[in-house]
């Protein structure tokens, strides 16, 4: 990862505005976890109820996350109703105080330097979407990477549980309108403009938090919920941004569900290409009783090698990922016509990295499949030509 965020977690930093970071130590707070409350009101599921090794009855992580997007739903259409009756009755002005726009300006100007620097491709889609939604975009984007470069990035040593504190108290702080910085004015912006709830953001901090303390996931389940915390949730925080075509007959949590489908495709894909990466570091994402059942150990990830064992195992993983695409693509059509073609342009070129896995032999170990830029260059037109398809009149499934 460059060096050029390094200002997200070095204490005391400046940004280009000039003002200080501060420490990311400084605050004491323990984050709970959301999902463990949703779990205690929960009575009535049984499609979704596992026993676990001990014998205890849990409920699955898809049902935990499943109720989040229904959670998201409910809230957007409900927020979307009450500003219609508000805008009935009176359309207020932005109340703007001296000077604070150009500011604002230049913080989503900044937002977007950082997405084209990082996200070239995705970039360029933005710029087709209206601008309020593209700066609302870039916001977003520049919120998750900060977040990701605070356990990935060149200071993620320094990282504790409690900079991770400190970090959600800041992020609850731009929620209440209260920013530290320039960037975070500008997601604080964003957030009083659209329906945009706090949770999948607090759940990517404690995606952050499982990414410090665990390094194994034993089984499939344990790993989607890893999986939803670090990218179900990008989809989540964006659907209320991209916007739902209007002419759209799909239920908003089919949407939502597309969205999350979107997310834990990508992370899957992430991770199948970086089983190398990952290993050099001590990780394995990969799920342990799946890897057993294939005659596979930690100790075969180590040894980097591939072997019929470890082909047959990918096969396997890379036929899951590309179920979590195949959900999502339902759903891009659903939504407003100038967000899809970035989306559609994400989802081909993301799953394009499942057939470069292949095409390098299974190889995850020393090769790093990528795809091209002529490959690149070809699939965004195909996405253009997706983008133009509008929804059909033919309901999403929800779950
Ligand atoms: C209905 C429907 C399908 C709607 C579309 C919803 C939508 C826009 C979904 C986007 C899904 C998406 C792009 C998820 C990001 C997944 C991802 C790559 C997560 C990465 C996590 C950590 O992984 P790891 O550390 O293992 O990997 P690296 O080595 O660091 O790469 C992340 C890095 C988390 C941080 C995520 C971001 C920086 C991406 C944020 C992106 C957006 C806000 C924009 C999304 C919009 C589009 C159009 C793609
Ligand atoms: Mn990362």
């Amino acid at each position: 990862m460059s060096a050029a965020l390094i200002w997200v977690v070095s204490p005391n930093s400046q940004l280009s505005s000039g003002l200080s970071l501060g420490s990311l130590e400084t605050e004491e707070k323990r984050g709970c976890n959301r999902l463990s409350n949703i779990v205690s009101g929960k009575k009535d599921v049984v499609s979704s109820v596992v026993a676990n090794p001990s014998g205890n009855l849990a409920i699955s992580s898809e049902q935990l996350v499943y109720d989040v997007v229904l959670k998201q739903a409910a809230l957007v259409k409900e927020q979307m109703r009450s500003r219609l009756e508000v805008e009935d009755v009176e359309v207020k002005p932005d109340v703007v105080l001296p000077g604070t726009l150009g500011l604002l300006n230049e913080a989503y100007d900044r937002c977007g330097e950082v997405c084209a620097e990082y996200a070239k491709t995705f970039y360029l889609g933005t710029l087709l979407m209206t601008p309020e939604r593209r700066k609302a975009i870039w916001a977003i984007y520049v919120w998750c990477r900060r977040t990701d470069e605070l356990v990935d990035g060149p200071n993620a040593s320094h990282i504790t549980p409690k900079a991770l504190d400190r970090w959600e108290s800041r992020l609850e702080d731009l929620y209440n309108g209260r920013p530290f910085d320039m960037l975070d004015a500008a997601l604080s912006d964003t957030v009083s403009k659209f329906p945009v709830d706090i949770q999948p953001f607090k759940d990517m901090i404690d995606g952050m938090r499982m990414d410090l303390r665990k390094s194994r996931y034993q089984n499939f389940d344990e790993l989607y919920l890893y999986c939803y915390y670090v990218a179900g949730t990008v989809g989540l925080m964006s659907v209320p941004i991209m916007g739902i075509a209007p002419e759209s007959n799909a239920p908003t949590e089919s949407v939502y569900n597309a969205a999350l489908g979107l997310g834990i495709a990508n992370q899957l894909t992430n991770i199948l290409r970086d089983v190398g990466e990952d290993a050099r570091r001590g990780r394995v994402y990969l799920p342990q009783d799946e890897l057993a059942q294939a005659g596979l150990s930690d100790e075969d990830i180590f040894a980097l090698k591939v072997t019929d064992k470890w082909r047959f195992f990918m096969k396997k993983q890379i036929k899951r990922a590309r179920t979590f695409f195949d959900q999502a693509e339902e759903g891009v059509t659903q939504l407003s016509s100038a967000s899809r073609w970035p989306v559609w342009a994400s989802l081909l070129l993301y799953r394009q990295i499942l057939d470069e896995i292949e095409a390098n032999d299974y190889n995850n170990f020393t090769k790093r499949a990528y795809v091209s830029k002529p490959k690149k260059i070809v699939a965004l037109p195909i996405a253009y030509a997706k983008s133009l398809v509008p929804p059909s009149s033919r309901n999403l499934v929800s779950n």
